[in-house]
């Protein structure tokens, strides 16, 4: 299959890694200085510096170019420019089919990346999200990996899987896109919460009640807002809140265990380089927490220490001293 890759970050380069090995690859940057460098270099020096681009691997800033007879478009750009991309697609006219990567709500309007493209392409009927437990490392490398693809229209999930699968690329398909988004997008946050709490040095116990709880307020704001529970159940909820919870690789978990060390997040984030999706969600979370009625208070935690600068050991001990309740309410 032809394929473009909007988004030339971590996530985009890895993917393009991955599925050079089967399909002709496009990747683009918006960025002409980033392409100069790419094209020099053939390795992404400023996002992914550990692994050679293959050679069969296209590059481009030209979007135009990029959709050149091309069968799908995978956009893997942060959520902050996942507007912008839809946009910039909606002038060059095609009608290509659309996966998406990027995992939160947008910050300001609380949307999920699906009705942003409700809103930009609002005849796209082809299209949906890949999410799941997948640090861009291990895909690159080709290391194993479930996916969950999920899409309203059933043939189109079925026809992308098939294409996209491989034996270290599984593809499993769902029509629950707002479980699947919801899931990657909340679990940011929660991941932030449990590297502030290793960082803090209070231990597995702790780390593993964060993430239960952690799962629990995924699940019941995903659920009122439309999302189904064998979908947090699933690769896109419990899999990917494992992953980035417990592993070193996550940008999250590194924003919690460097805001733990008391740095100040305007440091944290110009040293991580790459996007941490959960500090740009975490108030839109916690809106949307209230606004449906959802007691969110790993959410709150965070949105004090992000967003009000509350030092982490009062934002836990605020947690630790809610006072006891039934375990499932
Ligand atoms: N890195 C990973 O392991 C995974 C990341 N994701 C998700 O994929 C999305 C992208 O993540 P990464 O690639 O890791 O981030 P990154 O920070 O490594 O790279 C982001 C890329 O997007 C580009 N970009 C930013 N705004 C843009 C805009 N308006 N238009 C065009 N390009 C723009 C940047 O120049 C950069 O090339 C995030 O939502 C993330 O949660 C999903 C699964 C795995
Ligand atoms: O979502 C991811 C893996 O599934 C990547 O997580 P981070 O953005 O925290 O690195």
């Amino acid at each position: 299959m032809r394929l473009a890759i909007l988004g030339a970050g971590a996530w985009g380069t890895a993917l393009a890694i991955n599925l050079s090995a089967r399909h002709q690859v496009t990747l683009w940057t918006k960025d002409s200085n980033h392409l100069s460098e790419l094209l020099s270099s053939r390795i992404n020096l400023s996002f992914f510096p550990d692994f050679p681009l293959p050679d069969n691997l296209y590059l481009t800033a030209s979007l135009a170019e990029a959709l050149e007879n091309t069968e799908l478009v995978l956009i893997v750009v942060p959520v902050s420019g996942f507007g912008e991309t839809l946009h910039d697609l909606v002038k060059t006219c095609k009608k290509t089919p659309v996966i998406w990567g990027c995992k939160g709500f947008e910050s300001g309007t609380a949307k999920l990346p699906h009705q942003i493209v409700a809103e930009v392409l609002p005849d796209q009927l082809s299209c949906g999200v890949i999410s799941g437990p997948s640090f861009a490392v291990e895909v690159a490398r080709g290391l194993p990996t479930a996916l969950t693809l999920a899409s309203e229209d059933e043939n189109f999930s079925r026809e992308m899987a098939s294409q996209l699968h491989s034996k270290n690329l599984r593809i499993y398909t769902s029509q629950d896109v707002i479980g699947v988004e919801t899931g990657g997008a909340i679990k940011n946050v929660i991941t932030i919460a449990a590297g502030i709490s290793d960082g803090m040095g209070y231990g597995h116990n702790a780390r593993a009640a964060l993430i239960t709880r952690g799962l629990m307020e995924i699940t019941r704001l995903g659920l009122a807002l439309g999302g189904k529970m064998e979908t947090f159940m699933g690769l896109a909820g419990v899999g990917d809140l494992l992953l980035t919870c417990t592993g070193d690789l996550s940008r999250n978990r590194r924003v919690g265990l460097l805001l733990a060390a008391g740095k100040p997040l305007s440091g944290i984030l110009s040293e991580l380089g790459h996007v941490a999706e959960g500090v740009h969600t975490a108030s839109a979370v916690l809106q949307l927490g209230r606004k449906f009625n959802v007691d969110m208070p790993i959410t709150e935690a965070v949105c004090k220490i992000l967003l009000e600068g509350m030092p982490a050991r009062a934002a836990v001990d605020m947690l630790l001293n809610r006072e006891p309740k039934a375990e499932i309410y």
